[in-house]
């Protein structure tokens, strides 16, 4: 009998969490993305493919759940709430590494994500910006009990190179989600590139300027500067949608692949982009739809 499965609506954090794992998994999948994981293949990975990326994005969904829930609980950004997201982002990692058998596929996705789940949690009904400004309050807290690892690859570029990383990106409200992903795929959808350009456009627009410490770690700052300009190129020919912007998408990805780019910093932010478009849906219907 039907009645024998209890069916209840989903809890405002898991709510949340569901949002979290969807943006992960759109955008593992979305395709062709330049030297990613993607439908296609394992890009400039070796150890990464696109049934890891799904089984590590599912696996995230108890961290995300959590994060969101004691913001729920706490109600405001605190220091405590800080400490609290501090240590489930530390659980989700393990977590990500035991599914993964040791390798980084969602690092920095759960810093981005977690994060923002959080803070959507305590800004209920508000923009995508005024999400990821209450996410920037709560990354600029110190979180003492965070293993500071100058070692990161992370942390060895930006001093190598003076540049910012992942923790400045949340801590000064994700610029390259709310300026970059969020209104290019907006414009993109206006200007009818259908979704999956649309989404790909964002991509670009994120690598366009962002200072991706993957790029920098594998491929130095020859391979950055090439991934901005390459970024650039395809959306000033047209972006995704257009003939003239896909052979600049290709010629992208040719040149990622022989640096052996993988600009896994814009892909997290793609994901966030996804998340708040998901959440505080703001676009017009694409023309011709509905
Ligand atoms: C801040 C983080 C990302 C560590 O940064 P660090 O640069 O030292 O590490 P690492 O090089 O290993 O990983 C950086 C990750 O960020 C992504 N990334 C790279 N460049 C950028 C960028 N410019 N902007 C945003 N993300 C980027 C990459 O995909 C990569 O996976 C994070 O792992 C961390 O310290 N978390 C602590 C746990 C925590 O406090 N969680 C809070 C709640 S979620
Ligand atoms: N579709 C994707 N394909 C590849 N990487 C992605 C994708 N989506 C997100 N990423 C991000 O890219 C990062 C992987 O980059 P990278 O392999 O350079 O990490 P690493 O472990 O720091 O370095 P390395 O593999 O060079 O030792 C992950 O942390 C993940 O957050």
């Amino acid at each position: 009998m039907s009645a024998l499965i209890a069916r209840q609506a989903p809890s405002a954090a898991e709510h949340l969490a569901d949002l979290a794992v969807q943006a992960l998994v759109d955008e593992a999948d979305l395709s062709p993305k330049p030297g990613l994981v993607d439908r296609r293949g394992s890009g400039a990975h070796s150890d990464l493919h696109l049934g890891l990326m799904h089984a590590s994005a599912q696996s995230l969904w108890p961290a995300f759940a959590a994060m969101a829930d004691a913001a729920r609980r706490e109600g405001r950004v605190s220091q405590a709430l800080r400490e609290t997201l501090g240590q489930l982002g530390r659980d989700g990692e393990a977590e990500m590494l035991r599914v993964t058998a040791g390798v980084n596929t969602h690092r920095g996705a759960i810093w981005a994500l977690g994060l923002l789940s959080a803070a959507a949690m305590l800004e209920s009904g508000a923009s995508a910006g005024g999400i990821a400004a209450s996410a920037a309050a709560l990354a600029r807290l110190d979180d003492p009990a965070a293993p500071h690892n100058p070692d990161s690859h992370g942390a060895r570029v930006c001093r190598r190179y003076g540049v910012l990383g992942a923790r400045e990106q949340a801590q000064h409200g994700f610029p390259a989600v709310i300026e970059d992903g969020l209104l290019q795929l907006l414009a993109s959808r206006r200007a009818g590139a259908g979704e999956q350009n649309a989404r790909l456009d964002a991509l670009l627009a994120i690598m366009s300027s962002l200072t991706d410490t993957c790029v920098l770690h594998r491929a130095g700052l020859e391979g950055l500067t090439r991934m901005q300009a390459g970024a650039r190129a395809v959306l000033e020919a047209g972006g995704a949608a257009s003939l003239a912007g896909r052979r600049q998408l290709r010629l992208l990805d040719r040149d990622m692949l022989a640096l052996n780019a993988s600009p896994g910093g814009a892909a997290d932010l793609l994901a966030a982009t996804l998340f708040l478009d998901r959440l505080a849906p703001h676009a017009p219907a694409p023309t011709g739809s509905n």
